[in-house]
């Protein structure tokens, strides 16, 4: 490939870890992936991906022989560059839980020797002043082992969307590398390399999209590149709440969301995406990273509106489905409620802050008896929630026996082809079907005989 091999040692191998060693060793770089949890570090050993993420075990494949796994931070040892990728899950009061990072920090400093350059790159999202905290933790433990210290730390966000993770990998629209070091930021740069370049062949998997601009790279002060991460995800929350606002005045006056949308999406200024309207956003990063982003502003006493009201619309817009169903069927006490998804996006088994559960405890306090089907994730939902008095189905026509309402929840594929006829055979009472994503057509559902609603329409 004609690039400079790096050795890279990546810890924590979850949605963002395993995806970056991955592609990183595809792109021809010797990469470890470090995972304190075994099962995983099995799994990996054994070929197969711990989580559901399209093209991942294809990947995995064409890369194994410049990848390794190992629940031992040891080779930390001889790498160039150590990438930290562990959780950063908020505490109870929306602060970003630091303890994984400062752990895995603590753990990859007893392997410095010194003895080479080393950068050590903060990918997790991390509040501003995490790559402080991270150096200091290092500098302090090697200096209290009387070692030589020669590292620098960077700040070098992720951007990628689970479900679409390797595309968003291989094609970002930009690399962020925050760092007061220049030799730092220069390893960076020979690392993502083939990215910047685009010199490598695109996996069959995953496809080069036919116009594609050279990613940019941006380098910068470690606390601006802190902060980009989370101003970019609270602007794209806001940016989803605010067509959900808009959406809720569009049902009032007789309008249509969708083309309110794409109206307003085709002004280059504001863009068409993430301007589709439904139940809102869920998963492990915006609700996260917005709280974090205010408890930030908090230690400053400093207020962030906007930010606050993009969570509380969100708040709002998942129960929003509860009202549409106390507003076709009345009484929603003693009714079969079938969920059509349960994952917070399509393409992942990923549950965290899915709109889903919240739809489900709401619906379980009211007394509703509640179906539910996913593709992909309904196994982590039997595992993970199994105090949810649900009951799981195989497929969507299953689901659908006896429901008075079916709501789709994730827009996965296979639910803008639903067998609405059959659906609708299988329902009872109202046969009302809830699209808390837009992606069916009124009409098709109405000829089946489904009293359609959607949301924003
Ligand atoms: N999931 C996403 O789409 C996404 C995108 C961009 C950024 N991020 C951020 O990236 C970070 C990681 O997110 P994720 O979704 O990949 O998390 P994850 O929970 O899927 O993975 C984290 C992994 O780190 C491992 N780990 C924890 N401590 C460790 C240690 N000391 N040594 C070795 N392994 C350790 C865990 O066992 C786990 O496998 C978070 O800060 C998140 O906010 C996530
Ligand atoms: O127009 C839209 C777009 C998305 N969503 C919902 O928003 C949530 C998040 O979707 P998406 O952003 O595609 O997935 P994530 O994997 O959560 O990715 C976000 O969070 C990551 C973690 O920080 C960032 O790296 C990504 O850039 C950022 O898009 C999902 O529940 C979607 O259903 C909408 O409701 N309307």
């Amino acid at each position: 490939m004609g690039q400079q091999q790096l050795n890279v040692c990546v810890v924590g191998a979850g949605y963002v870890g395993l995806t970056t060693g991955v592609c990183l060793a595809y792109l021809g770089h010797q990469v470890t992936c470090i995972d304190k949890d075994r099962e995983k570090i099995d799994m990996l050993l054994a070929g197969r991906a711990p989580i559901y993420e399209p093209g991942l075990e294809d990947l995995l494949r064409l890369a194994n022989a410049r990848l390794k796994f190992t629940t031992s931070p040891e080779a930390c040892r001889h790498a160039d560059v150590i990438i930290l990728a562990v959780g950063t899950p908020p505490t109870p009061n929306g602060n970003a839980d630091l303890s994984f990072m400062e752990a895995a920090a603590a753990e990859v400093a007893a392997q410095l020797t010194g003895e080479r350059f080393q950068v050590i790159v903060n990918k997790s999202t991390v509040p501003v002043g995490t790559a402080q905290r991270v150096n200091l933790i290092i500098t302090t433990a090697i200096a209290s082992r009387g070692g030589s210290a020669n590292f620098a730390v960077a700040s070098n966000p992720e951007f990628l969307r689970e479900g679409v993770a390797i595309h968003d990998t291989l094609y970002p629209d930009r690399i962020v590398i925050g760092s007061a070091s220049n030799e730092a930021i220069n390893m960076l740069r020979v690392m993502y390399a083939p990215i910047l370049e685009q010199t490598f062949a695109a996996p069959k998997v995953c496809p080069r999209p036919e116009r594609f601009d050279l990613p940019a790279l941006v380098t910068t002060d470690v606390t601006s590149a802190e902060m980009i991460k989370y101003a970019a995800n609270a602007f794209l929350a806001m940016k989803i709440s605010f067509i959900n606002e808009i959406g809720g005045l569009c049902e009032k006056v007789g309008a249509d969301v969708t083309e309110v949308a794409r109206g307003i999406g085709l002004d280059k200024r504001i863009g068409p995406r993430f301007l589709q309207a439904g139940l809102g956003w869920g998963g492990s990063c915006f609700g996260k990273d917005t709280a974090a982003l205010i408890r930030t502003a908090q230690e400053y006493g400093y207020d962030m509106p906007i930010v606050s009201a993009t969570v509380s619309v969100n708040r709002r817009q998942r129960l929003r489905a509860i009202d549409k169903l106390q507003e076709t069927l009345k009484v929603v006490r003693g009714r079969t409620i079938g969920l059509l998804g349960l994952a917070f996006k399509p393409d992942t088994d990923d549950l965290r802050d899915a709109p889903a559960l919240d739809i489900i405890r709401v619906l379980l306090e009211m007394g509703a008896r509640v179906k539910v089907y996913d593709p992909v994730a309904l196994e982590n939902f039997k595992i993970q929630y199994p105090n949810l008095a649900v009951e799981p189905c195989k497929n969507a026509s299953e689901l659908s026996q006896d429901c008075d309402a079916v709501i789709i929840v994730t827009e996965w594929e296979e639910f803008r082809h639903l067998p609405l006829a059959e659906l609708a055979e299988k329902m009872t009472g109202a046969k009302v079907l809830i699209d808390g994503r837009n992606i069916i057509d009124r009409q098709d559902a109405e000829k089946a005989g489904l009293r359609y609603v959607g949301f924003g329409r």
